[in-house]
């Protein structure tokens, strides 16, 4: 089936037309850097992909649209063939995920005015998160909370995380249902997730995608006092949500989002973005060590995504905070560049650290796929 995959991610669209037949890529492209001058929105950003694809597939007929949403709440617990209904579900949980879902809502509407009738499948995030267990999941607040509005955590980048889970488990022969990990999947948004058996039973993105790590724009945790603080202060829920989305993270400390950039800047003695790259690495050294308790012992550490995959110094950085738990990175491993599944650890490390390549797209237009011809069938 011919499958256009849609990955509104919170600062880049990434798009592939895929034959899931023959697995064959027909055509992709990556829109970066969205909110910077040339591509000032999503909506842009649709714009640009429409008039690619046209280009790239002349007469040949896209079958089926996948989208990445972010936010499936606690409703969506599989990828779903797309109505108004469900369109309109996704705009209600925006809220939930600021920098993403409105993008996907926006992509989904796009998709219909531009290829009328074409069954279209949304694929999200949460999903994967589903098995949490309640120790896990409730915050340590009234119920009522929860009941009233769905406050807690759900967890995000979970397409990404079964993904590269099941890639790992091959790799090092370990059948997944027996395959206990720690997974960093480090992109512009970036999350550490605990896996036990294969399945994800923490997470440390929350009841938004804001909660846990250092992120390019957003803060990860904070003592939620400091919002109570700002508000009694006059901060208004939108500057607030601004202020933690959008004007945090890396570019608080760092002044800038680009890890590149940022590492180049601290390498020619940019005492900030020093800084923030040992804030950035110790947090997630220490969500590596809380998780590796979380399973009982993980058997691979895997980095992923924009930064996991080709940040070799990021990577060395976190290592090194793991000497605690006897995980020693190959430095020589670890500076080879591949688009391959790879061990960065020494033979003598007491959990292997895998780079593995992420491939949401792809794992999307499967599902996509498989939804769409499950639909056919009913
Ligand atoms: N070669 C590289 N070295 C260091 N960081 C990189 C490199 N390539 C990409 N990145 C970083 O990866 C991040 C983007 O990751 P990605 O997974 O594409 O993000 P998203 O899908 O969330 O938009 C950015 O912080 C970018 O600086
Ligand atoms: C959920 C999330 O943060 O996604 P991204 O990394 O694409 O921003
Ligand atoms: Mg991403």
């Amino acid at each position: 089936m011919l499958i256009l995959v849609v990955n509104s991610g919170s600062s880049s669209l990434k798009y592939q037309v895929r034959d899931t037949d023959t697995h064959e890529i027909l055509t992709k492209g990556l829109i970066d850097r969205i909110g910077e001058s040339e591509v000032p929105d999503h909506r842009a950003a649709l714009l640009r992909l429409s008039e690619e694809v046209g280009q790239a597939l002349q007469e040949k007929k896209i079958e089926a649209v996948g989208h990445r949403v972010v936010h499936g709440g606690e409703r969506f617990s599989q990828p779903v063939l797309v109505d108004n209904e469900i369109t309109r579900a996704i705009e209600r949980l925006s809220p939930l995920a600021p920098l993403h879902n409105p993008a996907s809502a926006m992509g989904i509407r796009a998709v219909a005015e531009r290829y009328p009738g074409i069954p279209q499948v949304a694929v999200f995030d949460t999903a994967f998160h589903r098995t949490l267990p309640p120790r896990a999941w409730r915050y340590a607040i009234p119920t009522p909370l929860y009941r009233r509005y769905g406050i807690r955590r759900y967890g995000f980048h979970g397409t990404s995380c079964g993904y590269v889970s099941e890639l790992a488990a091959e790799f090092l022969g370990i059948p997944l249902e027996e395959f206990d990990a720690v997974v960093a999947h480090l992109g512009n948004g970036a999350s550490v997730t605990a896996l036990q058996g294969g399945r994800s039973i923490d997470t440390s993105m929350g009841f938004t995608p804001l909660a846990g790590l250092v992120m390019g724009t957003r803060s990860g945790d904070i003592d939620p006092s400091i919002l109570v603080f700002l508000a009694r202060e006059g901060y208004s829920a939108d500057d607030i949500d601004s202020l933690l989305n959008r004007e945090s993270g890396l570019l608080a400390l760092s002044g800038n989002t680009d890890m590149r950039e940022i590492t180049s800047a601290a390498e020619a003695g940019d005492q900030q973005a020093e800084l923030a790259l040992e804030i950035s690495a110790y947090r997630l050294a220490k969500y590596i060590g809380g998780y590796h308790v979380a399973v009982g012992g993980a058997r691979a550490i895997i980095f992923t995504a924009g930064i996991g995959e080709n940040d070799a110094a990021f990577r060395a950085r976190v290592v090194a905070l793991l000497g605690a738990l006897n995980v020693r990175i190959d430095e020589a491993a670890n500076s080879v560049r591949s688009n391959e599944v790879r061990r960065i650890s020494t033979a003598d490390s007491a959990i292997e650290v895998l780079v593995v390549p992420t491939d949401e797209e792809e794992a999307i237009a499967e599902a996509t796929a498989e939804t769409v011809l499950a639909a056919g069938r009913e």
